[in-house]
């Protein structure tokens, strides 16, 4: 099992062109919160926004656009029930993160569905939290989307895979990936997080129980949606935005006893100039 560290870092961060605009990073689709979760949209639009992406529309239920404007002026919102919009939106973004806070009703159900009618070949879709419940419990077959990432918690991974935690083994999981996305990439999120991906497994060298609270995973999404918006999405650049999250969770927790995701995402920028490679 390939192990990464911190030398993976200033493999991908790389200096930004002179002549570059927001266009030139990214367009990312959140598609996130509901009444209860209104946090997980603001935290992952707001990881997407401070690891530097180019532009964040929020896809969420009108009564959290005031929350969201204010926390985060530099994103747009829409509301995911209204589909000529959000099919719009599909069409127009190139990465989407789906799930975070969106909770399980039908309404969650729907929005898949859209997904995987319109989204384009080259876009990748990031699949978390809620929309991951039900996939499966709707058993919806995920092999036509073509760049697709889920990141499931090991209890979310047990939903979907069927495996209980102890057999949540590297030869069970990717026995049970090849069978539920051949061509996905798959993070299971724990200490200690694995990435399979083309019958490969690798591990991150980071992370602490500090990160053990609450939004810490929707946080990693929008880390991951920044960095396939700017560097493109292949092993390496998932492998870097998730060991990113871990590390700087590192680094507070040395003098922190908790490690909250809002204090994670503001230190993001200064990490990633400092690892930035000129190359
Ligand atoms: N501020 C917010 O708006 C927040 C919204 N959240 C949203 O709340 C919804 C429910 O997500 P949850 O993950 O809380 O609940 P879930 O019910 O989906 O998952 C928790 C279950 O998984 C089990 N489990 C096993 N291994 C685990 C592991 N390594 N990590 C976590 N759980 C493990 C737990 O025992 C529990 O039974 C999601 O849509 C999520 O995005 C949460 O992220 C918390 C913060
Ligand atoms: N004890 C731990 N050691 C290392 N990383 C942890 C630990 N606990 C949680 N994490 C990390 O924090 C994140 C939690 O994700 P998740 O459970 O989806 O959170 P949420 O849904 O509340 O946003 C994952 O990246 C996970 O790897
Ligand atoms: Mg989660």
């Amino acid at each position: 099992m390939e192990k990464i560290n911190k030398s993976v870092l200033s493999t991908v961060i790389k200096v930004r062109n002179t002549e570059s605009y927001k266009g030139n990073y990214g367009r990312v689709l959140i598609i996130a919160g509901s009444l209860p979760f209104g946090g997980a949209a603001i935290l992952s639009a707001s990881a997407a926004i401070h690891t530097g992406a180019g532009l964040v529309t929020v896809a969420t239920i009108p009564e959290k656009f005031t929350a969201l404007n204010v926390e985060i002026p530099e994103a747009m919102t829409i509301d995911y029930n209204k589909s000529q919009e959000l099919i719009a939106a599909i069409i127009q973004n190139n990465v989407i993160v789906l799930g975070p806070g969106l909770g399980t009703s039908d309404s969650t159900d729907k929005i898949i569905q859209l997904i995987i009618k319109y989204c384009d070949e080259n876009t990748t879709i990031i699949m978390d939290a809620s929309a991951l419940s039900v996939v499966a419990e709707n058993n919806i077959d995920l092999t036509s989307i073509n760049n697709l990432i889920l990141t499931p918690h090991q209890g979310e991974w047990q939903r979907l895979s069927n495996l209980s935690i102890p057999e949540q083994t590297k030869e069970n999981n990717l026995k049970a990936i090849n069978k539920l996305a051949p061509n996905a990439t798959l993070i299971v999120k724990k200490h200690l997080s694995e990435i399979y991906y083309q019958n490969k497994v690798s591990q991150i060298q980071a992370g602490n129980a500090g990160m053990a609270t609450g939004g810490m995973g929707d946080t990693l999404t929008g880390v991951l949606a920044g960095f396939i918006g700017q560097f493109g999405n292949s092993l390496v650049t998932v492998q870097t935005g998730l060991f990113l999250h871990s590390y700087i969770a590192d680094q507070i927790y040395k003098s922190n006893y908790v490690v909250l995701p809002s204090t994670l995402i503001s230190k993001i920028p200064k990490y990633m100039k400092k690892f930035t490679s000129n190359k």
